[in-house]
């Protein structure tokens, strides 16, 4: 008789990490190559079977709600469920370019494929987080699901994966949240307006990929950081980077980080430093106004807790 009791209380936790990107992100949607890599600050989202569906989370509690939780919301309905409480918690700041988007998005789709056993694998809920971070922003790479999905260091597009990241990561919040589809439709226009130049801008970030790529299977930290600072560069010439964002990359730099850049979309968010003193480079950022979050990559991608 408890027995039925406790089998009914029992809910399903998955989660998923974030990411930084070391290169290539907004070139990533124009086919160029980039780099990311999963961090251990994780969403957690627990499923649970109910009469009605409910999302409960940071944002507020809801019903399929595409204004509050667009994400989660499509989620549920492409598993074409109707019967799901959804419980979120998040480790990672909201719509501040470390993959909020994409971990909440895979959690809650292993969350609920565990729990109503509906048999989907790593690969097909990579797949379907893609399409729906495609669906709610306009446009959407598959490096961020895929990061949130299998862990660790990986080259889109091939989805290679590369070796461990054995340094410190020190990440930046200007504590200025934005929405990765506003920033990703003002990059669209700017090509549109300026064609030949940002294609070279798009076309330069990749070719930074290509050769940081070798930087970090070398574990050449100082390359990568000066490649990092060039990506930067690049990526304030497609029109994402703020006055606050760069005065965390220079306090970074400042204070011997080998590197430091925006990361995710920009236009506000978060920046990342690599560093073999995270400690002092935490500082400097936070010295600058910023909020520093000392981090390291991880290899592992979402799992039931
Ligand atoms: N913990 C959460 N609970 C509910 N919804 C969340 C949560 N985290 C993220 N989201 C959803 O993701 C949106 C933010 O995604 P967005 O892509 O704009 O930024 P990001 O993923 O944090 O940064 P980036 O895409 O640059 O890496 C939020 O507005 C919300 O819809
Ligand atoms: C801006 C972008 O390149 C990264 C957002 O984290 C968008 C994407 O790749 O989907
Ligand atoms: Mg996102």
């Amino acid at each position: 008789m408890s027995f039925g009791l406790l089998e009914n209380d029992l809910m399903i936790t998955c989660s998923a990490p974030g990411k930084i990107y070391l290169f290539g992100e907004h070139a990533v949607v124009y086919g160029e190559p980039a780099i990311a890599c999963a961090v251990e600050l994780r969403t957690h989202v627990s499923a649970k079977r109910s009469d009605a569906v409910t999302i409960s989370s940071g944002l507020g509690t809801t019903g399929l709600d595409y204004e509050i939780h667009p994400y989660v919301s499509s989620v549920i309905e492409k598993l074409g469920v109707m019967e799901i409480s959804v419980d979120i918690s998040s480790d990672l700041p909201v719509g501040s370019g470390l993959g909020s988007s994409a971990a909440v998005t895979i959690a809650t789709l292993a969350a609920i494929n565990t729990e109503l056993g509906l048999g989907y694998s790593h690969r097909e809920l990579a797949r379907m987080g893609h399409e729906i971070e495609q669906e709610v922003q306009g446009a959407a790479s598959p490096t961020d699901t895929f990061v949130s999905t299998f862990g660790g260091v990986v080259e889109i597009t091939s989805r290679k994966r590369l070796d461990s990241l054995d340094c410190g990561i020190v990440i930046g919040n200007t504590n200025r949240p934005k929405k990765t589809a506003v920033i990703l439709e003002e990059v669209k226009r700017r090509i549109k307006d300026f064609p030949d130049i940002m294609d070279s801008v798009i076309k330069t970030i990749g070719s930074i990929t290509k050769r940081g790529e070798i930087s970090v299977l070398e574990k050449d930290y100082r390359s990568l950081g000066r490649l990092m600072n060039i990506n930067h560069g690049l990526l304030d010439a497609l029109g994402v980077g703020t006055a606050e964002l760069s005065a965390l990359v220079y306090a970074a730099r400042n204070a011997g980080a080998f590197g430091a850049k925006i990361t995710g979309a920009g236009g506000g968010g978060c920046m990342v430093a690599l560093t073999d003193s995270p400690l002092k480079v935490a500082s400097a950022i936070e010295a600058a106004g910023g909020q520093a979050i000392i981090t390291r990559s991880t290899p592992l991608g979402v799992v039931q807790e």
